[in-house]
């Protein structure tokens, strides 16, 4: 649906894309986690081609978006919807006018504008605020509006800049879940740049971590938080630096959805006479690739070749093992 291939992007001396290569499949929601500075708008401006590459293909519906006219792009455009953090509604204009701004540029009529107005505040829950005015409404109604607005012209694309960043933790969530409904009843394709890992862990079924302008890592959000020593897990399962007692070995163990129920630390217990201390854990669950969970666990063990068996037990069975520092064992 959407494929960058070695996209590159300079300003000046500052290298903001450096060969970055993804993949979004249609259908899915993308997410690209990265600090500021990481190169997320040069990347998603790429994308709706309001940058141009210095070099790499950039293709959104199989069509190469880097070398088009004027024409072609504006068309390519409207099948891409766009919502931003401070939302960019037009203030003097009431939420109708607003969410239908869209549909009278294309030349849409009354009457189908109005119909399809009403259809969009219906779908994001906001059909009694239809005659309010920007003002009138809290941050969290704001983006609802904006993400009405986005996907007036039938997208089959949204892209999401940052879009709950300007929101408290719960509205996060309330737009975070409309974004995951509106993916899963119209099949909306979404690529969203963001900061925070909540969103990725959320609602993204495919991540790609960012850094200095790089894909540091990417693939199925529950796999990359099941891989020791991949950096979005790291960050998910903040296990900080819990002190290691003197003559044992730390080790963190991460389990996915089918072994979560399994007492694992009984299991060393008994299968191989251990004195295993949990020292912290920690669980992720997401509603990516429909649902999952995934968990950690630091774990204290003596450091003698028993825990060794006990550990490579472990990997055979399909945990993760890994050092606390985050190299795979
Ligand atoms: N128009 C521009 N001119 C010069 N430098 C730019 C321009 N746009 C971005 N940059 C630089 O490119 C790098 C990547 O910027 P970009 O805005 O893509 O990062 P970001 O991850 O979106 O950051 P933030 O979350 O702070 O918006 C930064 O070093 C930035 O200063």
């Amino acid at each position: 649906m959407i494929e960058l291939s070695d996209v590159r992007k300079r300003y000046r001396d500052t290298t903001a894309l450096d060969g970055v290569s993804l993949t979004v499949r249609k259908g899915e929601v993308f997410g690209v986690l990265g600090r500021s500075g990481a190169g997320k708008s040069t990347l998603l401006r790429t994308v709706n081609a309001l940058e141009r590459p210095d070099s790499g293909s950039v293709r959104v519906n199989g069509v190469e978006i880097t070398t088009l006219g004027a024409g072609e792009l504006r068309k390519t455009r409207a099948r891409i919807g766009m919502v931003f953090q401070h939302f960019h509604l037009v203030r003097n204009r009431t939420v109708e006018a607003n969410v239908g701004l869209p549909l009278r540029i294309s030349g849409a009529g009354r009457a189908e504008r109005k119909a399809r107005v009403a259809e969009l505040l219906d779908v994001v829950g906001l059909a009694d605020k239809a005659k309010a005015f920007p003002g009138q409404l809290s941050g969290g109604q704001r983006q609802r509006v904006a993400i009405a607005r986005a996907l007036a012209a039938k997208p089959d694309v949204l892209l999401s800049d940052e879009a709950t960043s300007a929101l408290d933790p719960d509205t996060t969530v309330e737009i975070l879940d409309l974004l995951r409904r509106l993916n899963r009843e119209l099949g909306l394709t979404i690529l969203l740049i963001t900061h925070e890992l909540q969103v990725v862990t959320r609602i993204c079924d495919s991540a790609a971590v960012l850094d200095g302008g790089r894909v540091t890592e990417t693939g199925r959000v529950a796999d990359l938080l099941a891989t020791p020593g991949s950096a979005l897990g790291r960050q998910a399962f903040d296990l900080g630096d819990t002190v290691t007692p003197t003559a044992t070995r730390t080790a963190d163990i991460t389990f996915t959805g089918a072994e979560v129920g399994e007492p694992v630390v009984a299991a060393l217990v008994k299968r191989f006479d251990l004195d295993v201390s949990i020292l912290d854990a920690a669980v992720q669950t997401g509603t990516g690739d429909d649902g999952f969970t995934v968990g950690r666990l630091r774990v204290a063990l003596p450091d003698t070749p028993v825990a060794d068996e006990a550990l490579a037990w472990l990997v055979e069975r399909g945990y993760g093992v890994s050092t606390p520092e985050g190299g795979a064992r």
